[in-house]
């Protein structure tokens, strides 16, 4: 088994509502991200020959799906409604609580915003972006390789993982080959 890990940094706001303490505070990390790709063998022939994937098409995909809408961003809480309300965001906040799916916005006074389903602690986001980059990786490798783990640093001492490596070995236990959703599914199964 090969695993390649590529490597992002965004700046990005948030605040944890219901935290007891001083993360209740609008504040902001230099998020460091962490994606982890791995593949039993590797590509025979072709740009990526000799590779698990190509650490600029990880870079690509990374740039697309978390700094694009995250960098420079204040990541908000749909239920924070003390802050959706302040930044003008009653309706997309309705929207990503109906669909629990997170929504770029813009704030009433013009800022950059990233509207999520969940409280925003690096767990909740490094189980997100794990659940929007995981198809992107499998269809690029065509089944061939599949996304290990996502590792949020929301600080140099702090960090989240996810899935958490006990996870991983049920996906080494797999078939090889495995395609991605079956893949999720192993290890859904044996939460
Ligand atoms: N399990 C989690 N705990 C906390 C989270 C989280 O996402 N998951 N988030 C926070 C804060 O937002 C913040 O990231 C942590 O701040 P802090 O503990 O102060 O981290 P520092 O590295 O800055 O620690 P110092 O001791 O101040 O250097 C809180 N908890």
């Amino acid at each position: 088994m090969f695993e390649i890990t590529r490597k992002i940094e965004i700046d990005a706001g948030h605040r944890i509502r219901e935290h007891g303490s001083k993360c209740r505070n609008l504040h902001g990390h230099r998020y460091q991200i962490h994606v982890s790709v791995r593949s039993d063998q590797l590509v025979a022939g072709g740009s990526e020959s000799g590779m698990v994937a190509d650490f600029s098409f990880l870079k690509e995909l990374m740039i697309s799906e978390i700094d694009g809408p995250c960098d420079h961003a204040f990541i908000l809480d749909a239920e924070d409604t003390l802050y959706v309300e302040l930044f003008g965001l009653r309706e997309v906040a309705q929207a990503v609580r109906r669909d629990a799916r997170a929504a770029p916005a813009l704030s009433a006074q013009g800022s950059k915003m990233y509207v999520v389903p969940f409280a925003p602690t690096a767990e909740n986001l490094a189980a997100h972006w794990h659940a929007l980059l995981a198809p992107l990786v499998s269809a690029h490798g065509k089944g061939g390789i599949f996304l290990a783990a996502v590792r949020a640093f929301e600080t140099p001492n702090c960090e989240a993982t996810f899935p958490a490596p006990g996870r991983f070995s049920v996906i080494e236990e797999a078939p090889p080959r495995l395609a991605e959703p079956l893949a999720l599914a192993a290890y859904r199964d044996h939460a």
